[in-house]
């Protein structure tokens, strides 16, 4: 059997007395996409940021691919692969919609002193390479913010903005996209549209691995191939949408009592 994508053992995050992340153990496999639920306050955004190195975890181990990424800084895990947008929007909103999506590939982009100084040419030939990434997968989502891709981010409707963020995580080609909450401030018509993208563009990129941070059931009964369900920080639950709905441990957490 091919080694997961992803794989997390013993993940622990401890905010002095609130341990927030309980020895988690999760793994991931290309191609696949997880929904990540559980109560407010189960550790689910930890989790992102965790592995995101936006939080060093106080204890366990991160891997993608082999490679060890725990408690390693932000740009490096980008460069490793991992991608993910956040459950409020992080928008520049009176910035461009090309600048909002360039600054996803800014880990990527070189940079230096003596690039800018020396190779100019080169420098332009990656700006203008951008721009047509930013404007290709800005099409894929709606042509209307390709048509639009130098104007301000505020000034598109809020499902756009989100088509947006999604945009600034995959121009730097991740093999992992993690998805916070993107149905948050949505409309149900905006968030099946949403979710509509996200289907197509799981066809086209068939070894991404998306783990998605939902409320919305109906979302994550529609787009996931498996479920994990965290409760205090503990995995409760892994598996498919049906079982989890009929999983006694799954409903004493969200209702407080067992059915
Ligand atoms: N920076 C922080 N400092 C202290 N405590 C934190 C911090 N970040 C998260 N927590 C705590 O960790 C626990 C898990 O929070 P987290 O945001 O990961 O939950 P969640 O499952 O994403 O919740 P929600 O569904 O409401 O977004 C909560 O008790 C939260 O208050």
């Amino acid at each position: 059997m091919n080694a997961p994508l992803l794989a997390c053992g013993g993940l622990t995050m401890r905010f002095d007395g609130l341990v927030a992340l309980d020895g988690l153990d999760i793994e991931i496999d290309k191609g696949e996409t997880v929904g990540l639920v559980g109560p407010n306050g189960s550790g689910k955004t930890t989790f992102f940021n965790v592995v995101t190195g936006l939080y060093k975890p106080s204890a366990g181990s991160v891997r993608l691919d082999a490679r060890d990424l725990f408690a390693k800084p932000p740009q490096m895990i980008g460069r490793a692969g991992v991608a993910r947008t956040f459950q409020r929007s992080r928008l520049m909103l009176d910035q461009s919609v090309f600048d909002n999506i360039a600054v996803g590939a800014l880990c990527r982009l070189d940079l230096g002193l003596f690039t800018n100084l020396f190779r100019r040419r080169r420098w332009r030939g990656e700006l203008s390479g951008m721009v047509e990434h930013a404007r290709a997968l800005a099409h894929r989502f709606n042509p209307v913010i390709a048509d639009r891709l130098f104007q301000p981010a505020g000034s598109f409707t809020m499902i756009d903005r989100r088509r947006v963020e999604i945009c600034r995580a995959l121009i730097g080609a991740p093999r992992l996209l993690l998805l916070d909450e993107p149905s948050a401030g949505m409309t149900h018509e905006e968030t099946r549209q949403l979710m509509d993208d996200l289907l197509a563009f799981r066809q086209e990129m068939p070894d991404l691995a998306v783990i998605l941070v939902e409320h919305e059931m109906d979302v994550i009964r529609r787009v996931s191939d498996r479920c994990v369900v965290l409760n205090f920080g503990r995995k409760i639950f892994e598996g498919t949408f049906d079982a989890l709905i009929a999983n006694p441990d799954v409903q004493t957490a969200y209702l407080g009592v067992s059915q």
